[in-house]
């Protein structure tokens, strides 16, 4: 079932940033209280990056980030290494400070390696299998595509867990995403957002259906579904959107 959109408005991207990373390391320690393996889906995108530099900076805390699994939305199909895959810089920033356990971590297959854009696609709905995300972070870009989910794109069609996008509208052209339905089963679906060139994507999705709905509008949580959001990114929602202003801790 989506649940209806609960909208956060910080001050700008720091604030959008750093209450990410708080509300990642609060939600994280809560499952692990109850005895959890917590299955996060990690986001490229400027605001996901600001916040993983957040929590590597804060260090582990109370979470044990040794036994928090670690998932990727999407994934640029270029070899390891290239500055444009999402996995590898954030990696780079989080595996040191977080100690993260290499096991938990499900990256995406690069171009370099055995496989084809297929086979990669379908390599990782293997492992995928019926995960369940407790988590799904989602950058938005200004058309308001979501993972590598775009509008008037076949990627936004394509059935199954985990799609080959080929001719991606945003560079680079050639990428592996979850679908809708993965997005969608997930209990949290946190979008992290900020800028004015995206105010009028938010509103689209955080409004939602019509006849051509952005991505970002399909994507809701079956617990929850967050927008943190700034200022400039919540412009165009129209006044009687009920919004709460946030507090980074
Ligand atoms: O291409 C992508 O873009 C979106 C949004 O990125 P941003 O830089 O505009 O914040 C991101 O969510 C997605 O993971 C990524 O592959």
């Amino acid at each position: 079932m989506p649940t209806p959109a609960e909208i956060v408005v910080h001050d700008g991207p720091d604030a959008v940033a750093e209450a990410l990373a708080a509300r990642l390391t609060s939600t994280l320690a809560d499952l692990q209280a109850r005895g959890r393996t917590p299955q996060v889906c990690l986001t490229g995108g400027g605001i996901a990056t600001k916040a993983y530099a957040r929590l590597a900076a804060d260090g582990p805390g109370d979470v044990d980030w040794s036994r928090v699994s670690l998932w990727w939305g999407d994934e640029r199909f270029v070899p390891a290494g290239d500055p444009d895959r999402n996995a590898d810089g954030t990696l780079d920033v989080l595996r040191g400070p977080l100690r993260l356990d290499e096991r938990f971590v499900h990256v995406m297959p690069s171009s370099d390696g055995d496989l084809d854009l297929d086979e990669a696609a379908a390599a990782y709905a293997a492992e995928l299998g019926n995960t369940v995300f407790d988590v799904c972070l989602l950058g938005m870009g200004p058309d308001g595509h979501v993972a590598s989910l775009f509008p008037g794109h076949p990627s936004l069609r394509t059935p199954g867990s985990v799609i080959a996008v080929r001719d991606s509208p945003k560079p680079p052209p050639d990428r592996i995403s979850v679908t809708m339905d993965v997005i969608d089963r997930s209990r949290q679906v946190w979008f992290c957002v900020s800028g004015a060139e995206k105010a009028e994507a938010v509103a689209k999705g955080v409004l939602g259906t019509g006849p051509d709905p952005v991505p970002a509008a399909l994507a809701s949580g079956t617990e929850a579904t967050i927008w943190l959001v700034d200022t400039a990114a919540a412009a165009d929602l129209p006044a009687d959107v009920e919004t709460v202003a946030g507090s980074s801790r």
